[in-house]
């Protein structure tokens, strides 16, 4: 007799699932899938989660239900490092979590505005490939730094403005991100097993959670107030508001038809920080990871590149609309290599059902994007690097196709999809106009480790050491 419930694995007592997530949650649970289904109740702890893990089904919930299922979970790291989930990655769907993904979607990520950042982008791309240029005579440089070091240094540009970027708080501010990553993409016990709250007492993780809050606060008080005090200035040369003037005109001005409050300020600037750093270097080393081990496909790509620049020195945005492999290796990248294979939590806000089952009111769903863009049904060699599968093929990462979702889709879709691109492919593009790039001496392709480190991103576990060699036109 069919369950009212969808299939569930065995669980054992207390923990329910959480020992079967293992050390990479999104290769478990696609592991569990293929045994399981695509629909799955787990047990996390106390939380019921639903897994998904078909095209047809990511479409049930993020765009037939998307109203259903808009929401997030409350989670407490979110609660406590985000002012109480003012942000808009964590906010519960509502009054509040529209007001500021509007804000977020017309004024900080508008295709005018991420256009009006290009200089930076510019500037900022060019002095990594100087700094590669650099010590490309020594051997191998540290890709995987390199790139963390461009989109961190980008978005703090973009956020804070020109005058912000002393090397104290740089150093500060790195420290600071790293540590707040850790906790948001960590195991957080009470989120779990409420009643084991005093166990986050008891081990330090509170403390240091509360510290690392107090820090950033502190932090972004200071930035708030250059800006208020006419510091900030001038993006100097590139004309252009930084995402701190806008949130404060916009407050000033009480645009939209409401007051953000000092604390909304800062939740939404660390979100701006918190997605769009790891996210766009992870996905940068896994597309030159996956080109180094292609010595084929990178060729592709550079004559595509090399062809449209004739004899120019560096690739600018106007050059990239007709670099359709370079986009295609974007795509297949982001494919094999979401970097949050898991997208982001959803919770449902009513009972419901799906094919038939019954899903209660709070359920938590995970949709593993991992495991759709993998899936034999809508990928020949769906394990293969192949960026060609892409071209003249109009699937696109936009959400209205559900074998291809990562950066999620529907109402919670990610608003700065067309900032990410605009980094990547110019990022991408002058790594591989300005330089070939070799293994280090006696590594074959076959011996490049792709190996994912602990958790829910899909970060390469270990760094990407190339040898560029400076290109001539
Ligand atoms: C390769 C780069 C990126 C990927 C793969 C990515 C992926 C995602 C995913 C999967 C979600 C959750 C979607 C859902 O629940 O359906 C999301 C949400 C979000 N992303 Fe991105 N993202 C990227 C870059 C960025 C950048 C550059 C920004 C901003 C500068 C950004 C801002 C946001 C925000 C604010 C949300 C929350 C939306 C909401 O809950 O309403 N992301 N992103």
């Amino acid at each position: 007799k069919r369950s009212k419930f969808p299939p569930s694995p065995p669980k054992l007592p207390i923990i329910g699932n959480l020992h079967q997530l293992g050390s990479h949650p999104h290769r478990a649970l696609h592991a569990l899938s293929q045994k399981y289904g695509p629909l799955m109740l787990l047990k996390l702890g106390s939380v019921p989660a639903i897994i998904v893990s078909s095209a047809e089904l990511a479409q049930e919930v993020m765009k037939t239900q998307d109203s259903i299922f808009a929401s997030r979970p409350s989670l407490e790291v979110a609660k406590q490092l985000l002012y109480d989930c003012r942000d808009i990655l964590f906010a519960p769907y509502g009054d509040y979590w529209r007001q500021i993904r509007k804000v977020c979607i017309v004024h900080l990520l508008s295709i005018k505005r991420v256009q009006s950042f290009s200089s930076i982008r510019d500037e900022q791309v060019s002095q990594m490939i100087d700094r590669i240029a650099c010590c490309s005579s020594i051997g191998p440089v540290n890709l995987s730094k390199i790139l963390n070091s461009l989109t961190n240094g980008l978005i703090t540009k973009i956020a804070f403005g020109g005058k912000f970027l002393g090397e104290e708080r740089t150093n500060k501010l790195n420290q600071l991100l790293e540590e707040s990553s850790a906790f948001l993409g960590g195991f957080y016990v009470r989120d779990y097993f409420p009643w084991l709250g005093w166990l986050g007492k008891l081990s330090g993780t509170d403390d240091r959670i509360k510290r690392s809050f107090i820090n950033w606060d502190v932090f972004l008080e200071e930035v708030i107030r250059d800006h208020e005090d006419g510091e900030s200035d001038e993006f100097g040369a590139h004309q252009t508001q930084d995402l701190v003037d806008v949130l404060l005109s916009l407050q000033k001005d009480h645009a939209e038809g409401f007051t953000l409050a000092r604390d909304e300020i800062k939740a939404i600037i660390k979100d701006m920080f918190g997605a769009a750093t790891d996210t766009t270097f992870i996905t940068l080393d896994w597309a030159m990871a996956e080109l180094a081990r292609s010595p084929k496909r990178l060729k592709r790509v550079q004559d595509e590149i090399r062809e449209i620049l004739g004899n120019r020195s560096r690739v600018t945005e106007d050059d990239i609309s007709k670099m359709n492999y370079l986009k295609a290796v974007i795509k297949e990248t982001l494919r094999l290599h979401p970097p949050g294979p898991l997208l982001l939590p959803r919770e449902s806000l009513e009972e419901t059902k799906i094919q038939g089952y019954e899903i209660p009111k709070k359920t938590r769903i995970i949709v593993n994007a991992f495991s759709i863009g993998r899936d034999p049904e809508f990928w020949e060699e769906a394990h293969e690097f192949r960026p060609e599968r892409f071209l003249n093929n109009p699937i696109d990462f936009k959400g209205n196709d559900f074998q291809f979702i990562p950066f999620g889709a529907g109402r919670r879709i990610c608003p700065g999809i067309h900032f990410a691109t605009s980094t990547l492919e110019l990022a991408l593009a002058n790594l591989l106009y300005r330089f070939d790039w070799n293994l280090p001496d006696n590594m074959s392709p076959e011996d490049l480790d792709m190996v994912e480190t602990f958790g829910v991103s899909t970060r390469r576990k270990s760094d990407l050491l190339l040898h560029p060699i400076p290109y001539k036109a």
